[in-house]
């Protein structure tokens, strides 16, 4: 796990990168700017436990990727969910919660995954753990209003103006930060549809 100083603020980046794109960067920016982070922890998952390890690049070439794609020194690539044997988001953040106790925390991920969070194990569990920025994707906006997450916590949500303030939150508490866009997806580079760095990924 990173050092972090007492008191910071530390976003958690989680994700297969399989392979890693210039809209993970985008997101990783957006986070650490609108939720005023001092660093934030791109989390190499061992395998999301909800996809087929099938097609999934070996996690050092996964790390090398990310490490590429990262430059900004704020950034830390890490994969010790597979060092932990932890897979599941639950177990994780509850070690890191244990192990950092001055530490704030935020749990970021993509709108698609706001989409699904119900089906993650103990989602409710993660959800009083930390509190959660949720970053658009094209395709997935709406699951800002319709998911099941979205309901649930629906008297927890922050406005978005109030974004830097999350990290001190006392979870649940969470956010949908709209912005610039980017349509990249792994799937679609591993389908060959997509070059991981062509372009820079944005759309308005
Ligand atoms: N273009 C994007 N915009 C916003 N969030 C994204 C984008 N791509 C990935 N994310 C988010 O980044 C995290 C890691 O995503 P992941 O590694 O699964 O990439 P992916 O492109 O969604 O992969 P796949 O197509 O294989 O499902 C997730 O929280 C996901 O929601
Ligand atoms: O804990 C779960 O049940 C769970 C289910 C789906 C995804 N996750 C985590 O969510 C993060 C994003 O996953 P992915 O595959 O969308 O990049 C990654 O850290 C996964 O381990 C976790």
């Amino acid at each position: 796990m990173p050092y972090a100083e007492p008191g910071m603020a530390i976003g958690l980046f989680g994700g297969s990168f399989n392979p890693p794109h210039a809209g993970h960067a985008l997101v990783a920016e957006i986070a650490l700017r609108r939720l005023r982070l001092d660093q934030l922890w791109w989390m190499v998952t061992p395998g999301n436990p909800l996809k087929s390890t099938r097609e999934l690049l070996p996690l050092e070439e996964r790390i090398r990727l990310s490490e590429a794609l990262a430059p900004d020194p704020r950034i830390k690539v890490t994969a010790f969910e597979a060092t932990l044997n932890s897979r599941y988001t639950a177990d994780t953040l509850r070690t890191i919660k244990l192990r950092n106790p001055h530490i704030r925390f935020v749990w970021i991920m993509g709108a698609d995954n706001l989409r699904d969070f119900h089906l993650w194990q103990r989602w409710q569990r993660i959800a009083a753990t930390f509190p959660i920025a949720v970053i658009d994707r094209p395709g997935a906006t709406l699951a800002f209003l319709s998911s099941k997450m979205a309901k649930t916590f629906d008297y927890a949500r922050l406005d978005e103006s109030d974004a830097e303030v999350l990290a001190r939150k006392r979870p649940p508490a969470w956010t949908f930060i709209h912005g610039p866009r980017s349509p990249l997806s792994s799937t679609a580079i591993r389908n060959g549809m997509e070059a991981p760095s062509k372009g820079d990924g944005f759309s308005k």
